[in-house]
């Protein structure tokens, strides 16, 4: 069966990492839109009050068919130490049963170990498995950097291996 990766991205770093992934395992991608606008100083802790209340959000597309799928990977960056509102809306919306997970998310620094838990609860209240996950630091790193830690972490990880 085939892998996708799903991922919200505000300022492209996670982008960088997903898009980096999808070509080293070559798997399907797809972007999650947050309609709500997240740019600015004030939006900024909006953002947060809104990841660590687990507001949901309008997102595009508003949900994923995963029928022809075995391996779901789904990134978030961290905000105010939890999972951004399009991926927890996202989860909520989308059937896991009997599907493995690899969990990842990008952060500046702290809150990432609390976010990966959060995801896999709510993953597997929704029939999923949660196989692995990984963090990929983003504070202070230029894109090519992200994208060598993300080459590094498919190596170290094995991630070639899964979903075959
Ligand atoms: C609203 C908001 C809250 C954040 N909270 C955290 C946090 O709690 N811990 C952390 O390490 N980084 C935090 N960050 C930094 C991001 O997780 C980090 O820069 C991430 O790589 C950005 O990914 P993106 O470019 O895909 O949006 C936060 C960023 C934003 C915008």
């Amino acid at each position: 069966m085939k892998t996708i990766i799903l991922y919200y991205s505000r300022t492209k770093k996670t982008a960088r990492a997903a898009n980096t992934l999808a070509k080293e395992i070559s798997a399907d991608i797809v972007e999650i839109e947050d309609l709500k606008k997240r740019s600015g100083p004030l939006n900024y802790i909006n953002a947060s009050v809104d990841a660590m209340r687990e507001n949901k959000t309008n997102i595009k597309p508003q949900t994923v068919d995963l029928n022809e799928y075995g391996l779901v990977y789904i990134g978030t960056p961290v905000w105010a130490g939890k999972p951004a509102p399009a991926i927890i809306t996202l989860i909520d919306k989308c059937d896991f049963q009997g599907k493995d997970v690899i969990l990842f998310a990008t952060l500046g620094g702290s809150g990432g170990r609390n976010t990966i838990l959060r995801m896999k609860e709510k993953i597997e209240v929704r029939g999923g498995r949660m196989i692995t996950s990984f963090l990929i630091k983003t504070a202070g790193k230029k894109t090519y950097e992200i994208e060598d830690e993300m080459k590094k972490t498919v190596e170290e990880m094995d991630l070639k291996i899964y979903g075959a």
